[in-house]
């Protein structure tokens, strides 16, 4: 008896932590300029911001949103780029401004993410469990590109908080674009970075002593 046999919607994904791990390990930044069209089509794009759906949310608040950019659409907010770096460096020279403007154009698929950290009001849930529930949110959707074949990457940067940015996807106070979020084939990608090991972020809380770090020569089990 393995504790998923217990309950009946364990059961249906007992077996699959191997997949799982596969898949965390396959979702690995691409960035935009290394992905080529074609993107998810609509169906695929669905299915992948679907996924968001099941990030925890405490009190239910839906604290983010995902804004998609479409094609028609990539020419405004590479201007607002463009623009965000000009307000904060008037001496931008031209190439600089184009480069700004052509980020906006790179990826096939783009979405920004975007914190709404005062829906619902509940002040009690502070913008940090939102930004949490953000974070999940997104990674939901990472994986889901991962598992239907897309790299993908985020991106942030100082434009997000410009004012320019802001006007042009219409966003209220307390709404913040977190990054964003570019989908497409994979043309070329990097070697994968060495991931951390659990003894650099776990911790085991020690009475009377604090958090103290797992030894990484210590075999005894921790808990
Ligand atoms: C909110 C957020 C914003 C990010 N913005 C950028 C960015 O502007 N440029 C960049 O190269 N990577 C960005 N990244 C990606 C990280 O650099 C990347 O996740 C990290 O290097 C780990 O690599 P991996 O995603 O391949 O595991 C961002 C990641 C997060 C979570």
């Amino acid at each position: 008896m393995t504790a998923s046999d217990q309950d009946p919607v364990l059961a249906t994904v007992a077996g699959s932590s191997a997949a799982l791990q596969a898949l965390l390990q396959a979702r690995q930044t691409v960035l935009p300029r290394r992905l080529a069209a074609p993107g998810p089509d609509a169906q695929q794009l669905r299915a992948i911001v679907a996924a968001a759906a099941a990030a925890p949310d405490h009190g239910r608040l839906l604290p983010w949103f995902f804004v998609l950019v479409p094609a028609g659409a990539r020419d405004a907010l590479g201007r607002a780029f463009a623009q965000a770096l000009r307000e904060r460096d008037p001496e931008a020279s031209p190439e600089q401004l184009a480069q700004a403007h052509e980020k906006a154009l790179r990826a096939p698929t783009l979405l920004v993410a975007v914190l709404d950290a005062g829906c619902g009001g509940a002040p009690d849930i502070d913008a940090f469990e939102r930004a949490v529930s953000a974070g999940c949110a997104i990674d939901n959707l990472l994986l889901m590109a991962t598992a239907l074949g897309f790299g993908s990457a985020l991106t942030s940067g100082k434009a997000l908080q410009s004012r320019p940015l802001r006007d042009l996807l219409g966003l209220a106070p307390g709404q913040r674009a977190l990054c964003c979020i570019s989908l497409g084939t994979v043309a070329a990608r990097k070697p994968p970075r060495q991931r951390p090991q659990v003894h650099d972020f776990l911790r085991v809380l020690v009475s009377g002593q604090g958090a103290q770090a797992v030894s990484i020569h210590s075999t005894e089990n921790p808990l």
